[in-house]
């Protein structure tokens, strides 16, 4: 029976696969089943790990509706634990489809990823016509406008408000997800900064939803938040789920790389049937391999 491992980054939760010593069947619909969270296993997204000729792992990632994409920050922070776990050391390289990423761990728990340089021309968003990505001309619901879009490897929109919790994201992300401005789709964020070190941020994930953590959306949104100059160049986001610290230096070894310290957390190991990779569903007895929940 395959086996997979459950993790999470501040609750934003993974199905992991070890796809190391052979290739696993999985295609965007057996990843929807997968993710389910009434049939299948149920999770944020798919993460499967493959060989990597230039890292220790190469992590492909899959949302909730099946479809890959190219970076997830939480996840980065996952598999390094996981990598460098197995190999008894205290740094990692993950591929990605967004690059390549180092971590390591950080004292007292915890793992740093350098997320690299930002993107902020409006093709490398992309957007679909030419536009300032510091200053968006795109005001999509009441109180909602002059957003600030940024790729840390996958699109973010990035929207400055006064009360983060009086959006109602539920109604505004899937219509902004699906913007025209947007071919590739967007990862909406939510942002009211607190003061010049804090940020409270909500998250409609890309082909997800709202989610309680995103990684590479607080990245984005500290780049937007210090791009526009309302806070420092180090700062905590506070998710639904937990904090992350972010720091994008202008001086140093790292300058201009975006870093992100925050948890790792693996909360059960289990096995599935073989059908649902080919596509019978999984049983409840089967599901989790009878272990704690996430
Ligand atoms: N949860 C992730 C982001 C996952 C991918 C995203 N939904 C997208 O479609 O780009 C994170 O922690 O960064």
């Amino acid at each position: 029976m395959p086996a997979f491992v459950k993790m999470h980054g501040l609750g934003n939760d993974f199905v992991v696969l070890d796809a190391r010593e052979g290739a696993l069947p999985l295609d965007e619909a057996t990843a929807r089943r997968i993710t389910d969270r009434k049939t299948g296993i149920g999770c944020d997204q798919l993460i499967v790990i493959e060989p990597s000729d230039r890292a220790d792992v190469f992590m492909r990632i899959r949302n909730a509706d099946g479809g890959e994409v190219e970076a997830c920050g939480n996840a980065a922070r996952c598999i390094a634990a996981l990598v460098m776990a197995e190999k008894g050391t205290g740094s990692a390289k993950v591929d990605s489809l967004g690059g390549l990423l180092q971590a390591e761990a950080v004292a007292g728990g915890g793992v740093r990823i350098d997320m690299g340089v930002p993107r902020l021309d409006w093709q490398q968003i992309p957007l679909h016509c030419a536009m300032d990505s510091l200053h968006l001309d795109f005001a999509p619901a009441p109180g909602l406008a002059d957003p600030v879009a940024v790729n840390v490897g996958n699109p973010h929109v990035i929207f400055f408000v006064d009360d983060a919790a009086a959006v109602d994201l539920e109604r505004c992300g899937p219509a902004i997800e699906h913007d025209p401005l947007f071919p590739a789709r967007v990862n909406v964020n939510i942002a009211q900064v607190l003061d010049r070190d804090r940020i409270r941020l909500r998250v409609w994930e890309r082909g997800v939803g709202i989610t309680r953590a995103c990684g590479t959306g607080a990245c984005a949104t500290a780049v937007a938040a210090m791009r526009r100059g309302l806070t420092g160049r180090a700062v905590e986001v506070r998710l639904d789920g937990g904090a992350l610290q972010i720091a994008w230096p202008e001086a140093g070894p790292q300058q201009g790389h975006v870093l992100m310290t925050g948890p790792a957390t693996e909360s059960f190991r289990g096995t599935f049937a073989d059908d649902l990779l080919a596509g019978d569903g999984i049983s409840p007895q089967d599901r989790a391999g009878g272990s704690r929940a996430a």
